[in-house]
């Protein structure tokens, strides 16, 4: 059988907050249900039925193509335009959705010490919908971002992997960021691109590949810190038994004026 089932209920135990060192100045902290099923319940119901859900064609690797998913953005007036896989999506203000300015208030308390200003909101209809491997190295998020994201309704697979990046490409990043990498961490980089040659889809990759796995559910928030998006990406893949719907709002900081 390969469903997944629906998870047990967060105990005590389980909704402690799991810390994830990536080493090289990326982390990941994870807390499951840190949300109640009740209060995330409702969220999805008021989101999913309401919002103006957008559905583009996207361009990436040289191919137009119809996004695997629908999404909905968010954000403080004034702020520079998101622009993604040769797309800008339509630029909503909190204003106009209170439920959403609900949730950014508790996704802040949740989080402290980030003001997130915007919001990426991707709607999973079923599991044909994904988000194939990327990174959200957008420049209007500044250098070292910090995502937080908060998962509504269906479970699905969060994978994050190592970045593929020849010797000089590392270096150049590194000397950019004024940042110093091990000889150890250059070595590994050059095992990934021997282990799983230059290919971007999904296979399944050697254990050397670094790549991990979190089946993220109703209520649960996770966030990607400080270099996890210069040198690592994330996907959620398809899973065809997948039959019911996922949302994730992503709250990020756009750090420049439009
Ligand atoms: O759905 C998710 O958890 C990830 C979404 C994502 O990576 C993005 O919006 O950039
Ligand atoms: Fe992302």
């Amino acid at each position: 059988m390969t469903a997944k089932t629906r998870r047990d209920p967060p105990t005590a135990a389980t909704r402690a907050a799991q810390e994830l060192d990536l080493g090289g100045g990326s982390s990941i902290s994870y807390l499951p249900g840190h949300f109640a099923a009740d209060q995330a319940d409702e969220w999805f119901k008021a989101l999913d039925s309401s919002l103006p859900w957008e559905r583009p064609e996207i361009f990436v690797r040289g191919r137009r193509s119809l996004q695997p998913r629908e999404t909905f953005y968010i954000a403080d007036p004034g702020l520079k335009p998101l622009k993604y896989s040769g797309h800008a999506p339509a630029y909503h203000i909190w204003d106009d959705f209170p439920v959403l300015q609900a949730i950014r208030d508790a996704v802040c308390e949740a989080v402290p010490g980030y003001a997130f200003n915007s919001c990426l909101i991707n709607r999973y209809a079923d599991g044909d919908s994904s988000v194939a491997w990327h990174s959200d190295a957008e420049k209007l998020f500044g250098i070292a971002p910090t995502i937080a994201s908060l998962s509504l309704g269906t479970s699905r697979d969060f994978l994050v992997r190592r970045k593929v990046r020849s010797k000089r490409a590392s270096a150049e990043v590194d000397s950019a960021h004024g940042t110093k990498r091990t000889k150890r961490e250059k070595v590994s980089a050059v095992d990934v691109i021997s282990s799983r040659g230059e290919t971007q889809d999904e296979k399944e990759l050697g254990e050397e590949t670094s790549k991990f796995s979190f089946y993220l559910g109703n209520g649960d928030v996770l966030l990607m810190r400080g270099n996890m998006q210069r040198d690592w990406e994330h996907a959620v893949p398809k899973r065809k038994a997948v039959k019911g719907t996922r949302l994730s709002l992503t709250f990020r900081t756009v750090l420049e004026p439009s």
